[in-house]
């Protein structure tokens, strides 16, 4: 392990600091042509200079415990990376003699302690206090020599509490004490292997802010800046560069750690994963190089150098695009990869999937209604059937007869005969070829089409056969907005893209077409959905929804799908129109922000709409609202102005 003890101090702020007072910090090699810009041949520099460095480390040098040592840092403490902590000698420091019962400590992720969850009852007995900020983190204040860690962990508290003015409830106090149960069962030893716990079983009556806030501050510690270095986490790409006084400098995004907590490293305090780095700082020269001008790279012989923010914007969004290529390709590769891509690089809230995962609608209602909901789509069918409204000769036949009866019932307009799909030969593809608000009727396997198997209008069946092979990512909006769906293959406009099982805040969306008298069905997707659930609403949206029928040919049960509006290339978020409406209540009118479609499925919440809306279009119905209020006073002063100016002149 490289001893020197202020290479510790890695931050944004101090990294610059230690870089100055280091004698050994890393520098590309002065060998070679004074004048020529840093190039990826020289980074292999890099990475021999790190292999070497590996070579120095200690084999028996286990980075997840801390190690004993007596060597004190310049600043009086002992480096977190050679600490041991025994967890007998802890608990003994706290008053707890009896460790077969207190078999207390995990040491995991660099510094932080766990607690086992029975044991928290019993530290509890044996009145060990933890400060408050600890105790949300779930940490174990453990050693004196842990002291400036909480020090340290205090003041972050302390502003990011100022930061999200945070203010401190009655159960915060009581946290720590809780109980909770580990992910994993206890293994054959009755040792819990979990690799954490998760907040919300560990807190299971805390609010979901609560459970965030927690969660937000374990993640905290563990990517403490100052400790990012001795991290057993990888890099997963470099961010920016600087040299300061002939030190390089790398700011690196962590692995499962949002951008925020990027930090500046020196490569030669990277203690795991060195050869890992290497390569990412090779990608990062490599990936830089397409984006900053040779002549603005940096030359080996400048002692201090910065990237501009602009390459350095330019730079993020090729990575994003890298990273992106790279997953569809690991999926391509992959053909029994069926695994749900999920990207957070906003913050630390964790997985989005708190609903069980279905790829069949099912239903909530009692064996009764399920019952009488079965005899109704049987009888729907028979009449159906015995109606003829099936395809006899053509394809399309069914659904043109369907149409017909539809469209003259419903909309009491004039019924043309009627195609759902149009097939573009230019393209190759069918889309959808007429307003959302009709319903679409596909062929079923009565038809003859689908018996001589050349039926062309079963979309929703090849979506739902192709359903593993559309290609999506789960990723963080970076806004209020939570997660959200991005595509990850390229939709034309009219394709069929997802089967919608859920709408709005309440996560539902009522079927019911026309018919009053019948029970009305919602599709509810608040426990149970599919990545449809994710989709967050836009004013100016890149889905339409389409409702088809299909087997029971009844109008009430209508499959929802999401159709696209317009092109989608890979990496474009997806969203719909929840078609929000506010009722007034004085008034007892509603207004509807989206007259293109039908109003029957909006959802209409009585004292405002759900939420404010973060689509950031153009056409946004709350974009007003958003407006910095800068420009609201600046209006005003300038209304002021001109109406002081427009005063008349008195005599
Ligand atoms: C069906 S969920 C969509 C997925 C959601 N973002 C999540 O993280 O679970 C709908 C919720 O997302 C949020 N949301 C969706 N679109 C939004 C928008 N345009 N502006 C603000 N919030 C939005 C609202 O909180 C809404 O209740």
């Amino acid at each position: 392990m490289h001893d020197n003890d202020s290479s510790l101090i890695i931050d944004s702020d101090e990294g610059e600091k230690s870089a100055n007072t280091s004698s050994d910090c890393h520098k590309l090699p002065d060998t070679e042509s004074k004048s020529v810009p840093v190039l990826p041949s020289q980074c292999r520099n890099i990475s021999s200079n790190m292999d070497q460095l590996q070579a120095e480390k200690p084999e028996n040098q286990d980075s997840s415990l801390v190690q004993p040592t007596t060597r004190r840092s310049r600043r009086g403490f002992i480096p977190l990376s050679q600490l041991t902590i025994n967890p007998e000698d802890v608990l003994k420091t706290r008053g707890c003699s009896d460790t077969e019962k207190l078999k207390v400590i995990e040491e995991t992720e660099g510094w932080i302690v766990k607690i086992k969850p029975e044991c928290a009852d019993n530290l509890k007995a044996s009145k060990v206090r933890f400060p408050k900020h600890l105790t949300l983190a779930f940490l174990g204040e453990v050693a004196d020599s842990f002291k400036y860690c909480v020090n340290n962990v205090d003041t972050r508290y302390k502003h990011l509490k100022r930061k999200y003015q945070w203010e401190d409830t009655e159960e915060e106090k009581d946290w720590f004490y809780k109980p909770s149960s580990p992910v994993n069962p206890p293994n054959s030893d009755g040792i819990n292997e979990g690799p954490f716990y998760p907040t919300s079983a560990m807190l299971p009556d805390a609010s979901l802010l609560e459970v965030i806030r927690i969660d937000h501050y374990r993640q905290m510690f563990t990517w403490k800046k100052r400790h990012a270095n001795t991290l057993r986490r990888k890099a997963e790409y470099i961010l920016d560069f600087k040299r300061k006084n002939r030190n390089d400098l790398y700011k690196v995004k962590w692995c499962g750690l949002p951008k925020y907590a990027a930090t500046w490293v020196r490569p030669i305090d990277i203690s795991s994963f060195r050869y890992e780095f290497a390569r990412k700082v090779f990608e990062f020269w490599e990936a830089l190089k397409k984006v900053v001008p040779h002549k603005k790279m940096p030359i080996v012989r400048r002692s201090n150098y910065s990237i501009s923010s602009e390459y350095v914007s330019q730079l993020c969004s090729e990575y994003q695009k890298l990273k992106r290529e790279s997953m569809i390709k690991i999926c391509a590769e992959n053909p029994l990869c069926d695994a749900l891509l999920i990207e957070n690089e906003y913050d630390v809230s964790g997985s989005p999937f708190n609903f069980e995962f279905i790829s069949k609608n099912k239903f909530s209602g009692t064996q009764d209604q399920l019952e009488s909901y079965e005899d109704e789509k049987k009888t729907q069918k028979d009449v159906a059937d015995a109606m003829g409204y099936y395809c006899k000769e053509t394809c399309g036949e069914c659904s043109w007869n369907l149409y017909k009866e539809y469209a003259l019932a419903v909309h009491k307009s004039t019924y043309t005969k009627h195609k759902h799909y149009k097939y573009i030969e230019e393209r190759d593809y069918w889309k959808v070829c007429h307003p959302p608000d009709f319903l679409i009727f596909e062929c079923i396997e009565t038809c003859v089409c689908k018996k001589e198997g050349n039926c062309k209008l079963d979309m929703l069946k090849k979506l739902r056969d192709n359903h593993t092979k559309n290609r999506f990512l789960v990723s963080r909006t970076g806004d209020d907005r939570g997660w959200g769906l991005t595509a990850m293959q390229p939709f034309k406009q009219g394709e069929p893209v997802i089967e919608i099982w859920r709408k709005g805040l309440m996560y539902s969306m009522d079927l019911t077409q026309n018919d009053r008298n019948m029970a009305a069905y919602t599709v509810d997707s608040s426990r149970m959905g599919n990545l449809s659930r994710l989709i967050n609403h836009s004013c100016d949206p890149n889905l339409v929804t389409y409702k088809i029928i299909k087997e029971d040919r009844n109008i009430n049960r209508p499959h929802p799908v999401l159709f696209a509006a317009r092109d989608i290339e890979i990496g474009d978020e997806l969203s719909f129109n929840y078609k929000l409406t506010i009722i007034d209540q004085n008034e007892g009118s509603s207004r509807d922000d989206d007259n293109s479609e039908s109003d029957e499925d909006c959802i209409t919440v009585e004292d405002g709409r759900p939420f404010l809306c973060q689509c950031g279009s153009k056409k946004c119905i709350d974009r007003e609202k958003h407006e910095k209020p800068k420009k609201k006073n600046l209006k005003r002063k300038n209304d002021s102005k001109a109406s002081k100016s427009k005063k008349p002149k008195i005599g």
